[in-house]
């Protein structure tokens, strides 16, 4: 159900919130935000999205503003460490914003920069960590097959958890994972299902072992919980780099999954140079506790948006808002 426009408008505040260092090609997070009867919820979907991608995003915030969270099996959610693309050596100063955390999930694969950059990069994370850390690996999708098994063979000697999205297709990621099968090493799919028009064609296909649920593109909370039940592959909540309040829609759904088998993605606030709360959503003891977020008046004044970009979100909203269901 779709509240009135007008309601949704009424609380709106856009804010402009930089990042410490550059990750997935941005160092400013535009971000939404709005009051519903349930609490303060997010809409940031990514300026390039196109409307009929970015209306999830809108249901998501929605689902979390206009209803009740589902009930909690859980109320604290252990969380990685996202490792952006940076030189081996700024390694140990990103992993010290996440305090505690066991697992590092390292981007690869960055336009630009060589598998050895990648390989420096992950060994400098197992040495931070020691053997018991865990690692995985994120490509975005921009390996081919065949790049995909060198870099897997190169990285793996560093032992991997998974390889998220090695390649863009459900049937290029149904062939690697088919190959590097005897090496033990699971694939996961995230941007095959969080922008497929059928999140399960990945499970159906064989292409995935393991799912990453990012609430707001799928949905939401409730839509989520859904499709866990139809899936049968164990899901991986991340963030969508989004505000503590954005974060804290999908620790909503990790405390609610009937199972968490793997440390979730949900600790970017600490990618985040400035959030709009006093107390943000930050890892401790490699932990985030599930609860909600009220953004300070004080901090929304100072890192609001430009008038224009606040009406652009609010035109993308309102076109966002035409998409959606009466
Ligand atoms: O999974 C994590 O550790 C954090 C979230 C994360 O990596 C991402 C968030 C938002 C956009 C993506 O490019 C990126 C990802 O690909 O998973
Ligand atoms: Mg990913």
């Amino acid at each position: 159900m779709r509240p009135p426009l007008d309601e949704l408008l009424d609380t709106t505040h856009v804010v402009s919130l930089p990042l410490v260092s550059r990750f997935r090609g941005i160092d400013v997070r535009e971000a939404m935000l709005l009051e519903g009867p349930h609490g303060w919820t997010e809409f940031s979907p990514f300026t390039e999205y196109a409307d009929p991608e970015a209306a999830a995003w809108l249901a998501a915030a929605i689902d979390f503003g206009w209803n009740a969270a589902p009930p909690l099996l859980r109320d604290s959610i252990p969380v990685n460490a996202t490792v952006p693309a940076l030189a081996a050596a700024d390694v140990p100063a990103t992993l010290a914003r996440f305090a505690g955390t066991r697992t590092a999930k390292v981007k690869v694969a960055e336009r630009g920069q060589t598998l050895d950059d990648d390989v420096a990069r992950v060994a400098a994370v197992r040495a931070a960590l020691g053997p018991e850390g865990r690692i995985r690996v994120d490509a975005n999708g921009a390996w081919n097959v065949d790049e995909a098994e060198h870099a897997i063979h190169a990285l793996a000697p560093y032992d991997l958890e998974y390889v998220e999205q090695p390649c863009a297709t459900v049937e290029e990621l149904a062939e690697i994972r088919q190959r590097v099968r005897y090496m033990g090493i699971p694939i996961a799919a995230d941007e095959s299902v969080r922008k497929a028009s059928d999140p399960l064609a990945v499970a159906r296909a064989g292409a995935a072992d393991v799912l990453i649920a990012k609430v707001q593109p799928l949905g939401g909370v409730r839509r989520v919980l859904s499709l866990e039940a139809e899936v049968g592959l164990p899901m991986v909540v991340s963030s969508g780099l989004e505000t503590s309040v954005g974060i804290s829609m999908g620790l909503h759904l990790a405390g609610a999954l009937p199972s968490l088998d793997f440390d979730c993605g949900l600790g970017t606030a600490a990618l985040l140079a400035a959030d709009v709360t006093d107390a943000p959503l930050l890892p401790r003891d490699g932990a985030l506790p599930v609860r909600r977020v009220v953004p300070s008046p004080g901090l929304l004044r100072r890192h609001a948006a430009t008038q224009d970009r606040t009406l652009w979100w609010r035109a993308r909203l309102e076109r966002c808002w035409e998409l959606l269901e009466a």
